[in-house]
């Protein structure tokens, strides 16, 4: 008896066993939802198409999300599959390498805004609009979303704007998609070593002040995050849409802790 029994979820974002969506992915099929899987590029296939398959899933398309034909045809080779979805986790993230890394002002481009925009904003939006005709009355779409949305994090830089937009985007498309009983929420995960988190500059020191901070006392899990988007998107959650839940540890809601050194 799981709490996503019945459900068929799409998710857009596996790239590796350290990716939340690998996380998510495991807490859906540990509650009982049926899975199918985008994947970047021709790369990362044959490692989604292997957790596919100890997800019981054999559904896996290819799909480049700065691309409304490879967006489309995901949602055409699925209605071969499925009649309707249930739920769509979107787990993608991306701006050039060189924005995240120097002050704000000297390091972002017109290039790099544009990039980071559309990779991470408005690519959930485009697949509400291409999954539109699928989405169940009861569905529900989740996306991934940072702290550097709400406040100013080191290098994090023209990210922020990203995800606030897709913040934004969450309520937008809240209101937009409830009248057809969709739901869609975001999470704000703390900081978890992934691959997009590889090659940040000093990102052992951010994880190591986030673990002292946080309430908690430590970092979060993708598992936790797992856990929370399988609460979301499963009917126990019928009344939330357009919500950010913080799973972060409590960070989020401190500033300076008594053990503080400066405090
Ligand atoms: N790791 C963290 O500290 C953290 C914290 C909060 C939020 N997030 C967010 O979580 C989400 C997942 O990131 P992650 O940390 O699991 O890292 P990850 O690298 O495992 O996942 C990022 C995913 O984005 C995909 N992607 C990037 N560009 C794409 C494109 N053009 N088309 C299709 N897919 C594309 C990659 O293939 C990958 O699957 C991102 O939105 C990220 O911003 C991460
Ligand atoms: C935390 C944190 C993260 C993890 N996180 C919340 C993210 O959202 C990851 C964002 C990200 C987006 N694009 C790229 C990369 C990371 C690195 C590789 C690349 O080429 N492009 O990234 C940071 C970047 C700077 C500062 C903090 C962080």
């Amino acid at each position: 008896m799981g709490i996503l029994d019945g459900k068929k979820a799409l998710i857009v974002g596996v790239a590796s066993k350290h990716s939340i969506a690998y996380g998510i992915a495991d807490a859906f099929h540990q509650q009982g939802a049926e899975l199918a899987f985008t994947y970047q590029n021709e790369k990362l296939r044959p490692r989604v198409e292997k957790f596919a398959e100890a997800w019981d899933s054999t559904l896996t398309f290819p799909c480049d999300v700065a691309s409304d034909e490879d967006i489309e045809q995901v949602f055409t080779d699925l209605k071969k599959h499925w009649d309707q979805v249930d739920i769509i986790v979107h787990s993608v993230g991306f701006a050039p390498a060189e924005e995240l890394d120097g002050d704000y002002v000297d390091v972002t481009t017109r290039g790099g805004f544009r990039t980071a925009h559309d990779i991470s904003a408005y690519s959930f939006v485009a697949l509400a609009k291409a999954g539109r005709p699928m989405l169940s009355d009861g569905g529900a779409m989740l996306t991934l979303t940072y702290l550097g949305a709400e406040r100013v994090l080191q290098n994090y830089n023209v990210m922020g704007l990203a995800k606030a937009s897709l913040e934004a985007n969450v309520r937008y498309m809240a209101a937009s998609l409830g009248k057809q009983g969709v739901r869609v929420n975001g999470i704000s995960a703390g900081p978890i070593k992934t691959l997009a988190a590889s090659g940040i500059k000093s990102f052992r020191k951010m994880l190591a002040e986030n673990a002292r901070r946080a309430p908690l006392g430590r970092n979060i899990t993708k598992e936790e995050v797992g856990n929370s988007a399988a609460f979301l998107s499963s009917d126990l959650a019928s009344g939330i849409t357009g919500e950010i839940m913080h799973v972060d540890g409590g960070f989020n809601i401190t500033a300076m802790s008594q053990e503080d050194p400066e405090a």
